[in-house]
Protein backbone atom coordinates (compact mmCIF):
# COMPACT_ATOMS: atom_id res chain seq x y z
CA UNK A 1 0.00 0.00 0.00
CA UNK A 2 1.56 3.15 -0.69
CA UNK A 3 2.01 6.42 1.94
CA UNK A 4 -0.85 8.33 2.14
CA UNK A 5 -1.08 12.07 2.23
CA UNK A 6 -4.13 14.85 3.22
CA UNK A 7 -4.58 17.50 1.72
CA UNK A 8 -5.22 21.11 3.20
CA UNK A 9 -6.39 23.65 1.16
CA UNK A 10 -5.96 27.27 3.27
CA UNK A 11 -7.53 30.43 1.54
CA UNK A 12 -6.46 33.37 3.02
CA UNK A 13 -7.43 36.85 3.13
CA UNK A 14 -4.09 37.58 0.99
CA UNK A 15 -3.37 34.17 -0.60
CA UNK A 16 -4.52 30.70 -1.64
CA UNK A 17 -2.17 27.86 -0.35
CA UNK A 18 -2.55 23.94 -0.83
CA UNK A 19 -0.37 21.95 1.46
CA UNK A 20 -0.07 18.35 1.40
CA UNK A 21 0.79 16.64 4.89
CA UNK A 22 2.25 13.29 5.95
CA UNK A 23 1.44 11.15 8.76
CA UNK A 24 4.02 12.64 10.81
CA UNK A 25 1.64 16.09 10.44
CA UNK A 26 4.87 17.49 8.53
CA UNK A 27 4.78 19.28 5.16
CA UNK A 28 5.68 17.51 2.10
CA UNK A 29 4.84 19.64 -0.40
CA UNK A 30 3.27 23.02 -0.85
CA UNK A 31 2.02 25.59 -3.66
CA UNK A 32 0.85 29.05 -3.18
CA UNK A 33 -0.83 32.14 -4.85
CA UNK A 34 -1.55 35.32 -3.94
CA UNK A 35 -4.69 37.02 -5.41
CA UNK A 36 -5.85 40.75 -6.35
CA UNK A 37 -7.62 42.71 -2.88
CA UNK A 38 -10.06 45.26 -4.50
CA UNK A 39 -10.61 48.88 -2.35
CA UNK A 40 -13.47 50.52 -4.47
CA UNK A 41 -14.53 53.14 -1.88
CA UNK A 42 -12.96 53.91 1.20
CA UNK A 43 -13.54 50.98 4.00
CA UNK A 44 -15.12 49.21 1.80
CA UNK A 45 -12.51 45.55 0.86
CA UNK A 46 -13.92 43.02 -1.75
CA UNK A 47 -12.18 39.75 -3.37
CA UNK A 48 -13.39 38.16 -6.98
CA UNK A 49 -15.23 34.77 -5.86
CA UNK A 50 -14.01 33.44 -9.15
CA UNK A 51 -10.16 34.44 -8.61
CA UNK A 52 -10.58 33.15 -5.02
CA UNK A 53 -11.59 29.29 -6.66
CA UNK A 54 -9.06 29.90 -9.52
CA UNK A 55 -5.61 30.14 -7.24
CA UNK A 56 -7.32 27.73 -4.56
CA UNK A 57 -7.78 25.61 -7.59
CA UNK A 58 -4.32 26.41 -9.95
CA UNK A 59 -2.35 25.91 -6.39
CA UNK A 60 -4.14 22.51 -5.55
CA UNK A 61 -3.23 21.58 -8.82
CA UNK A 62 0.38 22.61 -8.77
CA UNK A 63 0.80 20.66 -5.28
CA UNK A 64 -0.09 17.07 -6.55
CA UNK A 65 1.66 17.49 -9.83
CA UNK A 66 4.67 18.72 -8.17
CA UNK A 67 4.17 15.75 -5.59
CA UNK A 68 3.49 12.92 -8.45
CA UNK A 69 0.77 11.56 -6.08
CA UNK A 70 -2.41 10.12 -7.51
CA UNK A 71 -5.62 11.14 -5.93
CA UNK A 72 -5.90 7.57 -4.72
CA UNK A 73 -3.02 8.20 -2.91
CA UNK A 74 -4.40 11.48 -0.78
CA UNK A 75 -6.63 10.24 2.18
CA UNK A 76 -8.52 13.40 2.67
CA UNK A 77 -8.87 16.87 2.14
CA UNK A 78 -9.61 19.70 4.84
CA UNK A 79 -10.58 23.18 3.96
CA UNK A 80 -9.98 25.94 5.82
CA UNK A 81 -10.24 29.44 5.21
CA UNK A 82 -10.27 33.50 5.81
CA UNK A 83 -13.61 33.92 7.81
CA UNK A 84 -16.50 35.84 7.59
CA UNK A 85 -15.81 36.44 4.18
CA UNK A 86 -19.87 37.03 2.76
CA UNK A 87 -20.40 35.16 -1.29
CA UNK A 88 -23.93 35.02 -2.77
CA UNK A 89 -24.60 33.17 -5.69
CA UNK A 90 -26.85 31.64 -8.36
CA UNK A 91 -27.73 27.97 -7.78
CA UNK A 92 -28.62 27.35 -11.33
CA UNK A 93 -25.33 28.82 -12.95
CA UNK A 94 -22.78 28.82 -9.56
CA UNK A 95 -22.59 32.79 -10.99
CA UNK A 96 -21.93 34.96 -7.87
CA UNK A 97 -23.78 38.19 -7.95
CA UNK A 98 -21.96 40.28 -6.59
CA UNK A 99 -17.40 40.34 -5.39
CA UNK A 100 -17.24 39.11 -1.80
CA UNK A 101 -17.17 41.65 1.07
CA UNK A 102 -14.62 41.12 2.87
CA UNK A 103 -14.45 40.83 6.68
CA UNK A 104 -12.26 44.14 6.60
CA UNK A 105 -15.07 45.84 5.02
CA UNK A 106 -16.91 48.59 6.95
CA UNK A 107 -19.63 49.39 4.66
CA UNK A 108 -21.99 48.43 6.95
CA UNK A 109 -21.06 50.54 10.07
CA UNK A 110 -23.69 52.67 10.50
CA UNK A 111 -25.94 49.94 10.06
CA UNK A 112 -24.35 48.10 13.13
CA UNK A 113 -24.67 51.60 14.95
CA UNK A 114 -28.24 51.67 14.73
CA UNK A 115 -28.57 47.80 15.59
CA UNK A 116 -26.54 49.03 19.19
CA UNK A 117 -28.98 52.08 19.64
CA UNK A 118 -32.38 49.88 19.12
CA UNK A 119 -31.14 47.72 21.66
CA UNK A 120 -29.83 44.76 20.03
CA UNK A 121 -26.45 44.15 21.56
CA UNK A 122 -26.89 41.82 24.63
CA UNK A 123 -29.38 39.98 23.02
CA UNK A 124 -27.03 39.24 20.08
CA UNK A 125 -24.11 38.69 22.05
CA UNK A 126 -26.52 36.30 24.14
CA UNK A 127 -27.27 34.33 21.04
CA UNK A 128 -24.37 34.34 18.68
CA UNK A 129 -21.38 35.36 21.61
CA UNK A 130 -19.99 37.90 18.74
CA UNK A 131 -20.55 42.14 19.68
CA UNK A 132 -22.26 43.69 16.61
CA UNK A 133 -19.65 45.12 14.09
CA UNK A 134 -19.52 45.02 10.53
CA UNK A 135 -16.86 42.47 10.53
CA UNK A 136 -18.93 39.88 10.78
CA UNK A 137 -21.24 37.97 7.73
CA UNK A 138 -25.10 38.78 9.00
CA UNK A 139 -24.95 42.79 7.71
CA UNK A 140 -23.09 42.18 4.92
CA UNK A 141 -25.15 39.60 3.98
CA UNK A 142 -28.05 41.96 4.54
CA UNK A 143 -26.21 44.25 1.99
CA UNK A 144 -26.03 42.61 -1.03
CA UNK A 145 -29.53 41.59 -0.51
CA UNK A 146 -30.42 45.18 -0.40
CA UNK A 147 -28.18 46.52 -2.77
CA UNK A 148 -27.83 44.32 -5.51
CA UNK A 149 -30.39 44.63 -8.00
CA UNK A 150 -33.06 41.99 -8.00
CA UNK A 151 -31.02 39.80 -5.74
CA UNK A 152 -33.95 39.68 -3.08
CA UNK A 153 -36.95 38.91 -5.47
CA UNK A 154 -33.94 36.18 -6.69
CA UNK A 155 -33.39 35.11 -2.81
CA UNK A 156 -37.09 34.89 -1.86
CA UNK A 157 -37.72 32.60 -5.01
CA UNK A 158 -34.66 30.30 -3.55
CA UNK A 159 -32.45 31.04 -6.84
CA UNK A 160 -29.77 32.00 -4.65
CA UNK A 161 -27.30 30.46 -2.16
CA UNK A 162 -25.24 32.41 0.61
CA UNK A 163 -21.80 31.13 1.69
CA UNK A 164 -18.64 32.01 3.43
CA UNK A 165 -15.50 30.63 1.49
CA UNK A 166 -15.67 27.24 2.89
CA UNK A 167 -18.94 26.94 1.69
CA UNK A 168 -17.86 28.38 -1.87
CA UNK A 169 -15.13 25.95 -2.46
CA UNK A 170 -16.66 22.90 -1.21
CA UNK A 171 -19.72 24.09 -3.73
CA UNK A 172 -17.25 24.34 -6.65
CA UNK A 173 -14.64 21.33 -5.77
CA UNK A 174 -18.63 19.23 -5.91
CA UNK A 175 -19.80 21.02 -9.03
CA UNK A 176 -22.50 22.47 -6.47
CA UNK A 177 -23.54 18.85 -5.33
CA UNK A 178 -23.19 20.57 -1.15
CA UNK A 179 -24.15 23.62 0.24
CA UNK A 180 -22.61 23.43 3.37
CA UNK A 181 -20.80 25.36 6.66
CA UNK A 182 -18.98 23.64 9.47
CA UNK A 183 -20.04 25.53 12.77
CA UNK A 184 -16.59 26.99 13.63
CA UNK A 185 -17.36 29.16 10.08
CA UNK A 186 -21.38 29.73 10.89
CA UNK A 187 -20.35 31.36 14.30
CA UNK A 188 -18.86 34.07 12.65
CA UNK A 189 -21.99 35.03 10.45
CA UNK A 190 -23.84 36.46 13.47
CA UNK A 191 -26.33 33.99 12.31
CA UNK A 192 -25.85 31.29 14.35
CA UNK A 193 -27.40 30.34 17.88
CA UNK A 194 -24.23 29.13 19.69
CA UNK A 195 -25.50 27.16 22.09
CA UNK A 196 -28.12 25.08 19.92
CA UNK A 197 -25.74 24.73 16.68
CA UNK A 198 -28.67 25.87 14.92
CA UNK A 199 -29.37 29.14 12.92
CA UNK A 200 -31.34 31.60 14.81
CA UNK A 201 -35.02 32.42 13.00
CA UNK A 202 -35.07 35.43 15.28
CA UNK A 203 -31.67 37.05 13.96
CA UNK A 204 -32.86 35.57 10.67
CA UNK A 205 -35.84 37.61 10.67
CA UNK A 206 -34.19 40.30 12.09
CA UNK A 207 -31.44 40.62 8.83
CA UNK A 208 -33.76 39.49 6.65
CA UNK A 209 -32.31 36.43 5.11
CA UNK A 210 -34.25 33.77 3.67
CA UNK A 211 -33.35 30.36 5.00
CA UNK A 212 -33.42 28.99 1.88
CA UNK A 213 -30.10 30.58 1.33
CA UNK A 214 -27.99 29.22 3.99
CA UNK A 215 -25.62 26.20 3.85
CA UNK A 216 -26.40 23.28 5.85
CA UNK A 217 -24.74 22.98 9.50
CA UNK A 218 -22.09 19.87 9.57
CA UNK A 219 -19.35 19.17 11.85
CA UNK A 220 -15.86 20.25 11.45
CA UNK A 221 -14.22 16.93 10.92
CA UNK A 222 -16.56 14.32 8.90
CA UNK A 223 -17.05 12.83 5.37
CA UNK A 224 -19.25 14.97 3.75
CA UNK A 225 -18.84 14.81 -0.01
CA UNK A 226 -16.01 13.88 -2.16
CA UNK A 227 -14.33 15.93 -4.49
CA UNK A 228 -16.10 15.86 -8.45
CA UNK A 229 -13.68 15.29 -11.37
CA UNK A 230 -11.61 18.60 -11.88
CA UNK A 231 -8.53 17.73 -13.64
CA UNK A 232 -6.51 15.43 -11.12
CA UNK A 233 -8.59 15.86 -8.31
CA UNK A 234 -11.45 13.11 -8.33
CA UNK A 235 -12.88 11.60 -5.36
CA UNK A 236 -11.11 12.88 -2.75
CA UNK A 237 -12.82 12.33 0.66
CA UNK A 238 -13.74 15.84 1.80
CA UNK A 239 -13.65 15.37 5.35
CA UNK A 240 -12.34 18.77 7.59
CA UNK A 241 -13.65 22.39 7.55
CA UNK A 242 -12.69 24.82 10.38
CA UNK A 243 -12.40 28.52 10.06
CA UNK A 244 -8.72 29.52 10.02
CA UNK A 245 -8.16 31.05 13.20
CA UNK A 246 -9.95 27.96 14.66
CA UNK A 247 -7.99 25.53 12.78
CA UNK A 248 -4.70 26.98 14.05
CA UNK A 249 -6.07 26.11 17.24
CA UNK A 250 -6.38 22.89 16.47
CA UNK A 251 -3.30 23.05 14.75
CA UNK A 252 -0.99 24.57 17.46
CA UNK A 253 -2.86 21.09 19.76
CA UNK A 254 -4.29 24.07 21.63
CA UNK A 255 -7.01 21.05 22.97
CA UNK A 256 -7.21 21.65 26.52
CA UNK A 257 -9.41 24.04 28.11
CA UNK A 258 -6.85 27.15 29.06
CA UNK A 259 -4.37 26.61 25.95
CA UNK A 260 -3.82 29.66 23.88
CA UNK A 261 -2.42 30.55 20.57
CA UNK A 262 -2.00 33.63 18.43
CA UNK A 263 -2.09 33.67 14.52
CA UNK A 264 -0.01 36.81 13.14
CA UNK A 265 -1.24 37.10 9.55
CA UNK A 266 -3.23 39.37 7.85
CA UNK A 267 -4.88 40.43 11.05
CA UNK A 268 -3.79 38.76 14.22
CA UNK A 269 -6.09 36.54 16.19
CA UNK A 270 -5.78 35.20 20.21
CA UNK A 271 -7.77 32.33 20.76
CA UNK A 272 -8.36 30.39 23.72
CA UNK A 273 -10.01 26.98 24.32
CA UNK A 274 -12.97 27.24 26.90
CA UNK A 275 -14.02 23.65 27.07
CA UNK A 276 -17.53 22.64 26.15
CA UNK A 277 -19.08 25.77 27.65
CA UNK A 278 -19.32 29.08 25.82
CA UNK A 279 -17.91 31.86 28.16
CA UNK A 280 -18.90 34.71 27.86
CA UNK A 281 -16.50 37.72 28.18
CA UNK A 282 -16.66 40.75 30.49
CA UNK A 283 -13.82 42.39 28.48
CA UNK A 284 -14.72 42.40 25.10
CA UNK A 285 -13.65 39.16 23.60
CA UNK A 286 -15.85 37.06 21.34
CA UNK A 287 -17.07 33.90 22.23
CA UNK A 288 -16.88 31.54 19.24
CA UNK A 289 -17.15 27.78 18.07
CA UNK A 290 -13.74 26.24 17.78
CA UNK A 291 -15.28 23.00 16.23
CA UNK A 292 -17.40 20.32 16.39
CA UNK A 293 -15.48 16.91 16.45
CA UNK A 294 -16.96 13.75 17.57
CA UNK A 295 -20.66 15.24 18.03
CA UNK A 296 -19.50 17.49 21.09
CA UNK A 297 -18.87 21.37 20.33
CA UNK A 298 -15.73 22.55 22.08
CA UNK A 299 -15.83 26.78 22.50
CA UNK A 300 -13.16 29.58 22.19
CA UNK A 301 -13.24 32.95 23.74
CA UNK A 302 -11.06 34.98 20.85
CA UNK A 303 -9.73 38.45 20.50
CA UNK A 304 -9.80 39.71 16.46
CA UNK A 305 -7.18 42.13 15.66
CA UNK A 306 -8.06 43.25 11.98
CA UNK A 307 -4.78 44.51 11.42
CA UNK A 308 -1.39 42.74 12.15
CA UNK A 309 0.78 41.70 8.98
CA UNK A 310 -1.08 43.76 6.76
CA UNK A 311 0.46 46.71 8.07
CA UNK A 312 3.50 45.35 6.54
CA UNK A 313 1.79 45.30 3.47
CA UNK A 314 0.20 48.62 3.54
CA UNK A 315 3.76 49.78 4.04
CA UNK A 316 5.27 47.45 1.15
CA UNK A 317 1.96 48.21 -1.38
CA UNK A 318 0.85 50.99 -0.18
CA UNK A 319 4.00 53.42 0.81
CA UNK A 320 6.28 51.42 -1.32
CA UNK A 321 8.58 51.56 1.58
CA UNK A 322 9.92 47.79 1.08
CA UNK A 323 9.96 45.76 -1.80
CA UNK A 324 9.32 42.72 -0.35
CA UNK A 325 7.76 42.04 3.82
CA UNK A 326 10.28 40.46 4.66
CA UNK A 327 12.57 43.76 4.43
CA UNK A 328 10.82 45.18 7.42
CA UNK A 329 12.73 43.19 9.83
CA UNK A 330 16.10 44.72 9.23
CA UNK A 331 14.82 47.82 8.85
CA UNK A 332 13.26 48.21 11.05
CA UNK A 333 16.33 46.94 13.49
CA UNK A 334 18.59 49.02 11.80
CA UNK A 335 17.28 51.39 14.68
CA UNK A 336 16.85 50.40 18.43
CA UNK A 337 14.09 52.38 19.43
CA UNK A 338 11.22 54.41 17.26
CA UNK A 339 12.24 57.80 19.07
CA UNK A 340 8.64 58.07 20.70
CA UNK A 341 6.90 57.43 17.47
CA UNK A 342 3.78 55.08 17.83
CA UNK A 343 1.56 53.99 15.24
CA UNK A 344 -1.76 52.84 15.12
CA UNK A 345 -3.30 51.11 12.17
CA UNK A 346 -6.64 50.96 12.89
CA UNK A 347 -7.02 51.32 9.04
CA UNK A 348 -10.70 49.38 9.22
CA UNK A 349 -11.39 50.29 12.64
CA UNK A 350 -10.59 48.76 15.56
CA UNK A 351 -11.47 45.14 16.71
CA UNK A 352 -10.50 43.75 20.67
CA UNK A 353 -11.03 44.69 22.92
CA UNK A 354 -11.92 48.65 21.52
CA UNK A 355 -14.56 47.95 19.31
CA UNK A 356 -14.67 51.46 17.06
CA UNK A 357 -15.60 50.96 13.86
CA UNK A 358 -15.11 54.34 13.57
CA UNK A 359 -11.15 54.51 14.22
CA UNK A 360 -8.85 55.03 11.43
CA UNK A 361 -5.02 54.57 11.17
CA UNK A 362 -3.04 57.03 12.83
CA UNK A 363 0.80 58.03 13.65
CA UNK A 364 1.85 60.01 16.55
CA UNK A 365 5.50 61.87 17.49
CA UNK A 366 6.73 62.22 13.88
CA UNK A 367 9.61 64.71 14.22
CA UNK A 368 12.19 65.83 11.60
CA UNK A 369 14.06 63.11 12.36
CA UNK A 370 12.05 60.22 11.68
CA UNK A 371 12.77 57.67 9.34
CA UNK A 372 11.22 55.24 7.52
CA UNK A 373 13.07 52.55 9.80
CA UNK A 374 11.39 54.72 12.56
CA UNK A 375 8.08 53.94 11.48
CA UNK A 376 9.34 50.78 10.11
CA UNK A 377 9.65 49.69 14.06
CA UNK A 378 6.42 51.45 14.72
CA UNK A 379 4.95 49.18 12.53
CA UNK A 380 6.02 46.32 14.45
CA UNK A 381 5.50 47.14 17.61
CA UNK A 382 1.63 48.32 16.83
CA UNK A 383 1.24 44.97 16.14
CA UNK A 384 2.79 43.88 19.22
CA UNK A 385 0.73 46.43 21.85
CA UNK A 386 -2.34 45.00 19.57
CA UNK A 387 -1.78 41.71 20.83
CA UNK A 388 -0.73 42.79 24.31
CA UNK A 389 -4.04 44.76 24.65
CA UNK A 390 -5.99 41.51 23.86
CA UNK A 391 -4.05 39.03 26.29
CA UNK A 392 -4.48 41.35 29.17
CA UNK A 393 -8.38 41.17 28.50
CA UNK A 394 -8.69 37.14 28.06
CA UNK A 395 -6.35 36.95 31.19
CA UNK A 396 -8.89 39.22 32.74
CA UNK A 397 -11.53 37.05 31.71
CA UNK A 398 -9.97 34.09 32.70
CA UNK A 399 -8.63 35.16 35.82
CA UNK A 400 -5.23 33.55 34.88
CA UNK A 401 -2.33 34.85 33.41
CA UNK A 402 -1.00 33.71 30.59
CA UNK A 403 2.72 32.23 30.82
CA UNK A 404 3.32 31.17 27.66
CA UNK A 405 1.99 32.80 24.00
CA UNK A 406 2.33 29.85 21.39
CA UNK A 407 2.49 31.44 17.98
CA UNK A 408 1.99 30.75 14.27
CA UNK A 409 1.08 32.76 10.98
CA UNK A 410 3.22 34.42 7.84
CA UNK A 411 4.35 37.61 10.00
CA UNK A 412 5.77 35.04 12.62
CA UNK A 413 8.95 34.66 10.65
CA UNK A 414 10.49 37.81 11.64
CA UNK A 415 12.26 37.23 14.88
CA UNK A 416 12.08 40.93 15.35
CA UNK A 417 8.54 40.44 15.98
CA UNK A 418 8.82 37.77 17.65
CA UNK A 419 11.33 39.37 20.30
CA UNK A 420 9.59 42.80 20.66
CA UNK A 421 6.25 40.86 21.52
CA UNK A 422 8.22 38.68 23.68
CA UNK A 423 9.68 41.73 25.50
CA UNK A 424 6.14 43.70 25.59
CA UNK A 425 3.76 41.01 26.79
CA UNK A 426 7.31 39.55 29.50
CA UNK A 427 6.26 36.06 28.55
CA UNK A 428 7.83 33.32 26.34
CA UNK A 429 6.63 33.25 22.88
CA UNK A 430 7.05 30.24 21.20
CA UNK A 431 7.14 29.41 17.89
CA UNK A 432 6.27 25.37 16.57
CA UNK A 433 8.65 23.74 13.94
CA UNK A 434 5.46 23.69 11.57
CA UNK A 435 4.23 27.28 11.02
CA UNK A 436 1.68 26.51 8.31
CA UNK A 437 -0.21 25.50 11.35
CA UNK A 438 -3.35 27.36 9.78
CA UNK A 439 -3.75 24.36 7.01
CA UNK A 440 -2.22 21.79 9.34
CA UNK A 441 -5.12 22.02 11.65
CA UNK A 442 -7.43 21.53 8.87
CA UNK A 443 -5.51 18.36 7.85
CA UNK A 444 -5.70 16.79 11.43
CA UNK A 445 -9.83 17.78 10.80
CA UNK A 446 -9.75 16.01 7.85
CA UNK A 447 -7.52 13.17 8.75
CA UNK A 448 -9.67 12.06 11.48
CA UNK A 449 -13.08 12.47 10.19
CA UNK A 450 -11.38 9.40 7.47
CA UNK A 451 -9.71 7.37 10.50
CA UNK A 452 -6.34 8.52 8.69
CA UNK A 453 -5.22 9.35 12.32
CA UNK A 454 -6.99 7.56 14.99
CA UNK A 455 -7.77 10.27 18.01
CA UNK A 456 -6.33 13.44 19.37
CA UNK A 457 -3.61 11.92 21.02
CA UNK A 458 -1.67 10.58 18.32
CA UNK A 459 -1.47 14.12 16.77
CA UNK A 460 -1.01 15.52 20.42
CA UNK A 461 2.19 13.99 19.95
CA UNK A 462 3.29 15.82 16.55
CA UNK A 463 3.68 19.26 17.83
CA UNK A 464 7.13 20.58 18.85
CA UNK A 465 8.38 24.23 19.49
CA UNK A 466 11.10 25.52 17.17
CA UNK A 467 11.98 28.34 18.93
CA UNK A 468 11.63 30.49 22.36
CA UNK A 469 11.44 34.10 22.45
CA UNK A 470 12.14 35.30 26.46
CA UNK A 471 11.51 38.67 27.49
CA UNK A 472 15.47 40.44 26.37
CA UNK A 473 14.69 43.38 28.69
CA UNK A 474 12.93 44.60 31.96
CA UNK A 475 9.14 45.37 32.47
CA UNK A 476 10.24 48.87 33.98
CA UNK A 477 11.69 49.49 30.29
CA UNK A 478 8.46 48.72 28.38
CA UNK A 479 6.40 50.45 30.87
CA UNK A 480 6.38 53.86 29.31
CA UNK A 481 5.96 52.60 25.78
CA UNK A 482 3.04 50.63 27.07
CA UNK A 483 1.84 54.48 27.82
CA UNK A 484 2.91 56.06 24.86
CA UNK A 485 0.56 53.25 22.76
CA UNK A 486 -2.46 53.76 25.27
CA UNK A 487 -1.84 57.58 24.70
CA UNK A 488 -1.68 56.81 20.88
CA UNK A 489 -4.94 54.34 20.82
CA UNK A 490 -7.32 56.92 23.20
CA UNK A 491 -6.50 59.96 20.48
CA UNK A 492 -7.37 57.61 17.43
CA UNK A 493 -10.32 56.73 19.14
CA UNK A 494 -11.25 60.70 19.98
CA UNK A 495 -10.39 61.57 16.86
CA UNK A 496 -13.13 59.23 15.32
CA UNK A 497 -15.49 59.90 18.25
CA UNK A 498 -15.42 63.41 17.30
CA UNK A 499 -16.36 63.22 14.14
CA UNK A 500 -19.50 61.09 14.95
N1 LIG B 1 8.83 38.95 7.49
C1 LIG B 1 7.64 39.47 7.75
N2 LIG B 1 7.48 40.38 8.73
C2 LIG B 1 6.27 40.88 9.04
N3 LIG B 1 5.15 40.55 8.39
C3 LIG B 1 5.24 39.64 7.41
C4 LIG B 1 6.48 39.05 7.04
N4 LIG B 1 6.24 38.17 6.03
C5 LIG B 1 4.91 38.21 5.80
N5 LIG B 1 4.31 39.10 6.62
C6 LIG B 1 2.88 39.44 6.67
O1 LIG B 1 2.15 38.26 6.95
C7 LIG B 1 0.90 38.29 6.28
C8 LIG B 1 0.71 37.01 5.52
O2 LIG B 1 0.61 35.97 6.43
P1 LIG B 1 -0.43 34.79 6.16
O3 LIG B 1 -0.39 33.92 7.36
O4 LIG B 1 -0.11 34.21 4.84
O5 LIG B 1 -1.78 35.64 6.10
P2 LIG B 1 -3.23 35.42 5.48
O6 LIG B 1 -3.61 34.00 5.83
O7 LIG B 1 -4.03 36.44 6.23
O8 LIG B 1 -3.22 35.69 4.02
C9 LIG B 1 0.92 39.49 5.33
O9 LIG B 1 0.08 40.49 5.86
C10 LIG B 1 2.38 39.93 5.34
O10 LIG B 1 2.50 41.33 5.23
O1 LIG C 1 -6.73 35.53 6.45
P1 LIG C 1 -6.29 35.57 7.87
O2 LIG C 1 -5.40 34.41 8.23
O3 LIG C 1 -5.71 36.88 8.29
O4 LIG C 1 -7.60 35.36 8.76
C1 LIG C 1 -8.67 36.22 8.66
C2 LIG C 1 -9.70 35.86 9.68
O5 LIG C 1 -10.28 34.61 9.46
C3 LIG C 1 -10.76 36.91 9.76
O6 LIG C 1 -11.66 36.62 10.79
Amino acid sequence: MPEKYILALDQGTTSSRAILFDRNGQISQLAQKEFPQYYPQSGWVEHDPEEIWATQFSVMAECLAKSGLTTNEIAALGITNQRETTIVWEKSSSRPIYRAIVWQDRRTSAYCDQLKAEGWSARIQEKTGLIIDAYFSATKLKWILDNVSGAREQAVKGELAFGTVDTWLSWKLTNGKVHVTDLSNASRTMLLNIHTGEWDEELLKLFDIPASMLPELIPSSKVYAVTESIVKTANIPMAGIAGDQQAALFGQQCINPGMVKNTYGTGCFMLMNTGEQPVMSRNNLLSTIAWKLNNRITYAMEGSIFIGGAVVQWLRDGLQMIRKSSEIETLAASVSTTENVFMVPAFAGLGAPHWNQHARGTCFGITRGTTKAHLARAALESIAFQVMDVLKAMEADAGLPISELRVDGGATTNNLLMQIQSNVLQVPVVRPTVYETTALGAAYLAGLGVGYWEDVHVIQQQWQADQHFYPSCAASEIAPLIRGWKRAVNASIAWANDES
